[in-house]
């Protein structure tokens, strides 16, 4: 056992949520013991997949969420959306890099719009993405499975990144957080953690379970045990 003592974030993914009840199922989430709100943002052009842009998230703040919401933008191009985010009270904007043509500019439109910034690696692109803007991050998410749908299977490379990561994050000084996003679950989840993620997006792990505190408060046991 190592005993690397994170401060562990459980992002639950309201894409596997019953969008016609998503204020409750946001709410019923975080009263479960979820963190944050993971909203991913799928625009039918970078994924092969459509869901919801600021609107939404706007609605869910003022449905009464109040828990840090963490936008996963999948859309190409980004810029257009950042502002319109930041102003629906989006915590963390994400963006996958190849999506967007300055990926540095984005970084510090994010910052400036006085957000959390962070770049999402799939998972065939390397780490050598983030080399040259490491001191503009607040997060580095890396996807488990390839982007566009939930309940899909962990792609068990991943483990190795997530290695490789860390290493970067700590020797960069900087706090930023380390999210895995796909086919996070129990039987997933301690790997994930132990190969130095902090911060776990759980989609359908969660919302296809009959009781999400028992399976968060499962997950926080093994995450106790790391
Ligand atoms: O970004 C995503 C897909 O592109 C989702 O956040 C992710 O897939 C969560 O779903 P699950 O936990 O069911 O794998
Ligand atoms: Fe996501």
């Amino acid at each position: 056992m190592q005993n690397l003592k994170r401060d562990y974030k459980i992002a639950p993914s309201i894409l596997s949520a019953d969008f016609a009840r998503l204020g409750e199922e946001a709410d019923a989430v975080l009263a479960a013991g979820g963190d944050m709100i993971h909203f991913d943002v799928m625009d039918n052009h970078y994924v092969p997949n459509l869901t919801f842009g600021p609107m939404v998230c706007k609605a869910l703040r003022q449905y009464g969420i109040t828990a840090p919401i963490d936008v996963h933008l999948m859309v190409e191009p980004v810029d257009d959306l950042i502002e319109q985010f930041a102003e629906a009270g989006a915590s963390y904007i994400t963006f996958h890099p190849e999506a967007s043509r300055h990926v540095d500019r984005s970084l510090q439109l994010i910052e400036s719009a006085g957000c959390k910034a962070g770049l999402v690696l799939n998972p065939a692109s390397s780490l050598d993405l983030i080399k040259h803007v490491v001191q503009r991050l607040d997060m580095l998410l890396l996807m488990s499975v390839n982007p566009g749908f939930g309940g899909q299977k962990f792609i068990p490379a991943t483990l190795d990144k997530l290695r490789e990561a860390r290493a970067l994050i700590d020797a960069s000084g900087r706090d930023i957080r380390l999210e895995v996003d796909g086919g996070v679950n129990l039987e997933t989840l301690k790997s994930v953690a132990e190969a130095g993620a902090d911060t776990f997006v759980a989609g359908s792990a969660i919302f296809n379970a009959p009781d999400y505190a028992d399976v968060i408060g499962q997950m926080r046991q093994q995450l106790a045990e790391v």
